[in-house]
């Protein structure tokens, strides 16, 4: 019996998205399907590449399909965020933050930047924390960047991650502490609009610590997907992310979630748990907010070490890595939620399914001969975007990952990335 595309959509609403805990279809996120010759093309609104999540739905649809008899075929859509998007070629900004200083921010933005790149996928890590430049140091860049005819920034590269940092801009003597703020402004938009960071799937940002100028020139400027909060479980750090949250509520940058740090000690010596900045902080300011606990980092002193060699402890296969490796993949979960809840018009930290803004015919899917499917959640096909798509320097964005990556993606970059969706077809 022939399989219609209205069965197979159907059948669909089976998969259930395990973040938003509402089926696909619903959610609006099968934005194209036809079945050709026995194989059923779906197009997913798929905007976090490398999640778990996001790669365990394309598995669940794949069954779902093979059960119909046919094969699969994956292929994403990516929305675009805002005309005015500065960098077009980025699908998601992760602002790294935190409320004072020292509680480990920049330890979290390189771990998570080079754990997301050993993932596989394409990752810039941009250190915006002027008065204090540490990024290279601890992704370990002795290099500088480069320069494109036309005056453009071109990323020094560590561990598969392309790092642009202050530190790269005033190694000449500047004394950043005495930069006026006018000054650090356009730094700041120089490092962000003149970088040739080709194709990312993600870009982090380590912000300078605090709710000052510079951060909301970053939040302002950038399209940011989410913010971490770094904390340390003390009162007085908490105290300050509080405030971080609501600036970022206020600029309707969503709250990826809280990321405590330092938050016991485990004594080799004694065996002995040691809670040395209290315990409990991050999970309780998590839960005043309604955001996720994304992860309880300890204090553990290879984390330092590693950083002070330039290794992100997250490459390195110990028990310290541990705690990071769990902190990329909720991250990169949670950056998929957000975005999703978004092209579903409802809230991803209370998703109520009376709140769908989008048809559950959304993207033409009512259409059986499935021709009217070109729309995306911003009624632009990612594929069809000369914005998304770009040109030869593309091929500058691929990692030494770049084997593992999926193989739709076009080597001139014309695809976006599937980010670990198996898009072979297993029927
Ligand atoms: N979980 C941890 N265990 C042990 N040491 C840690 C841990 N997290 C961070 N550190 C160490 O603490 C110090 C401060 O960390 P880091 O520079 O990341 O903080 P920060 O919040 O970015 O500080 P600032 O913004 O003031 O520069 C570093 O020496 C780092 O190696």
């Amino acid at each position: 019996m022939t399989v219609t595309e209205s069965r197979l959509r159907e059948r669909l609403r089976d998969v259930e998205d395990p973040a938003l805990g509402i089926d696909i279809v619903s959610l609006g996120l099968v934005t194209d399907l036809r079945i050709d010759d026995g194989v059923a093309e779906i197009t997913l609104a798929f905007n976090a590449p490398y999640a778990t999540d996001e790669m365990e739905m394309g598995d669940r649809i794949r069954e779902v399909a093979a059960d119909l008899g046919l094969e699969t075929r994956l292929s994403v859509t990516v929305p675009q965020r805002d005309s005015a998007n500065p960098l077009p070629g980025v699908r998601n900004v992760i602002a790294v933050s935190s409320g004072k200083g020292g509680v480990g921010k920049t330890t979290v933005a390189t771990n998570l930047a080079a754990g997301l790149a050993d993932e596989g996928a394409r990752v810039g890590l941009l250190d915006g924390d002027i008065y204090g430049p540490n990024v290279p140091k601890m992704i370990g860049i002795d290099g500088e960047p480069g320069m494109t005819d036309d005056g453009s920034l071109v990323p020094p590269e560590a561990y598969g991650v392309k790092v642009i940092s202050m530190a790269f801009l005033t190694r000449d003597g500047d004394d950043p502490a005495v930069l006026r703020g006018p000054m650090v402004d356009k730094i700041l938009i120089r490092l962000i609009e003149d970088v040739e960071w080709g194709r990312l799937d993600y870009l982090v940002v380590d912000l300078p610590p605090g709710t000052g100028d510079a951060q909301l020139t970053l939040v302002q400027t950038l399209p940011v997907a989410g913010s971490v909060v770094v904390t340390t479980p003390e009162d007085v750090a908490l105290d300050d992310v509080r405030k971080g949250i609501e600036m970022f509520r206020n600029h309707d940058t969503p709250v990826l979630g809280i990321a405590e740090n330092m938050s016991a000690y485990h004594c080799p010596d004694c065996g002995g748990e040691h809670a040395l900045f209290g315990s409990g902080g991050g999970r309780e300011v998590a839960e005043t907010y309604g955001v996720p606990l994304l992860e309880e980092i300890p204090m553990n002193p290879e984390i330092r070490t590693r950083s002070d060699d330039g290794a992100p402890v997250v490459c390195w296969d110990t028990d310290a890595s541990e705690p990071f490796e769990a902190l990329v993949e909720s991250v990169a979960n949670r950056v998929g939620a957000v975005n999703r809840a978004a092209v579903a018009g409802i809230d991803p930290d209370d998703p109520d399914p009376d709140d769908l803004s989008t048809p559950a015919s959304y993207g033409g899917l009512e259409n059986e001969a499935g021709t009217d499917s070109t729309t995306d959640p911003d009624g632009t096909s990612a594929e069809a975007d000369p914005d998304i798509s770009v040109d030869g320097d593309a091929s500058s964005a691929e990692t030494t990952n770049a084997d593992e990556r999926d193989t739709e993606d076009d080597s001139d970059g014309a695809e976006p990335s599937l980010g670990g969706l198996d898009v072979s077809d297993r029927g």
